[in-house]
C-alpha cells in the first residue's frame, strides 16, 4: 500500500511510534488528545496486537476514548484506574524546560488531571512546536459558562499586570455557538504573544473565579519525543538529562495507515 502522509503527519507518527516503545506490559496509561495523540493510539493498538500486551488505558477526551475503543484498547474510567504509570500526549508549544501550552484541542483540563496523576508524562510532537518562550500559541483557559464574561474581564485585568505582550481573551467558538468542552465548559483563548513568567501566570489565572484550569503545564512533562518527516526522532528526558536519537522505519506501518 502506498503511504501518502503529509510531512507533518510523518513527523507526528515517528514521535508517536518512539513513545509507544516506552510502553511495557501491565502498564496503566493516560492517552492524550489531538492528532499526534491519535497517531500514538494507533501505534499503541498495533503494539498490543503484535505483542499481546495487557494495558489499562485512561483517555483524556471522548474523542480519544472512541478511537481507543474502536481499535480494541482496554479503556477504563479514570476512577477505576488509580495512579497511572505514564501519560503520552501531544502539545501546542514546549520550551527548553519542557513547560507546555496545551488545550488547542480543548482537552487540557482532563489532560492535566491525567498527566499529573501519572509517574511520567511523555510529550510527542513535531519540531515546529518548540519555542524559546511560550505564548505565540494562544493560551486556552477553561471557564464555567456561568458568568464567563465576568471571568473574561477579570482575566484581562489580571493580564495587564503580568509579564505578557497581549491581554486579549477571546471566547472559543464552534461555528456560531461557544465551544463546549467534554466537561461542559467554555474556553477563553488568551493572545499573549510572549509569557515572561509562565509559573506566575498559571497560578494567577487559576485564582480567577470561574476559571477551571489553564493550559500551562509547568513541571509536569518529563520527556519529549520530537519526530521528523524522515523518521528521525529525538528523545529528550529532562529527569535523566539524556538525549537520544533514532530512526523509525515506516515500512511496517500498513495496518496503521490503512485506517486513517
Ligand atoms: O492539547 C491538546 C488537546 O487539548 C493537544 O495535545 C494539542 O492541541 C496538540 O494537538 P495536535 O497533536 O493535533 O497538534
Amino acid at each position: 500500500m502506498a503511504i501518502n502522509l503529509t510531512p507533518v503527519d510523518r513527523a507526528k507518527y515517528a514521535a508517536a511510534r518512539r513513545a509507544v516503545d516506552l510502553v511495557e506490559d501491565g502498564m496503566k496509561l493516560g492517552l492524550g488528545t489531538g492528532s499526534t495523540a491519535a497517531w500514538m493510539v494507533r501505534a499503541l493498538a498495533q503494539k498490543v496486537r503484535d505483542e499481546g500486551l495487557r494495558l489499562t488505558c485512561v483517555p483524556t477526551s471522548a474523542r480519544t476514548a472512541d478511537l481507543a475503543r474502536e481499535l480494541g484498547l482496554r479503556v477504563v474510567p479514570f476512577e477505576d484506574a488509580g495512579w497511572l504509570d505514564m501519560t503520552i500526549d501531544g502539545t501546542d508549544e514546549f520550551d527548553g524546560n519542557l513547560a507546555l501550552i496545551k488545550g488547542g484541542g480543548g482537552a487540557h483540563l482532563m489532560e492535566k488531571i491525567v498527566a499529573t496523576a501519572s509517574d511520567r508524562m511523555v510529550v510527542i510532537t513535531d519540531a515546529s512546536k518548540e519555542v524559546k518562550a511560550l505564548g505565540a500559541f494562544p493560551l486556552p483557559v477553561e471557564v464555567v459558562p456561568f458568568g464567563w464574561q465576568a471571568s473574561r474581564m477579570l482575566i484581562e485585568e489580571l493580564l495587564a499586570a503580568m509579564d505578557v505582550m497581549g491581554t486579549q481573551a477571546s471566547l472559543r467558538m464552534n461555528g456560531s455557538r461557544p465551544y463546549i468542552t467534554d466537561e461542559g465548559n467554555h474556553i477563553l483563548d488568551l493572545s499573549l504573544g510572549r509569557i515572561g513568567n509562565p509559573r506566575q501566570l498559571s497560578l494567577a489565572l487559576n485564582q480567577v473565579p470561574g476559571v477551571v484550569e489553564n493550559g500551562l503545564f509547568i513541571d509536569i512533562c518529563d520527556a519529549v519525543v520530537i519526530g521528523f518527516p524522515d523518521g528521525m526522532v529525538e528523545l529528550r528526558d529532562i529527569t535523566s538529562g539524556t538525549v537520544e536519537h533514532e530512526r523509525i522505519l515506516f515500512e511496517d506501518t500498513e495496518n496503521i495507515f490503512s485506517d486513517v
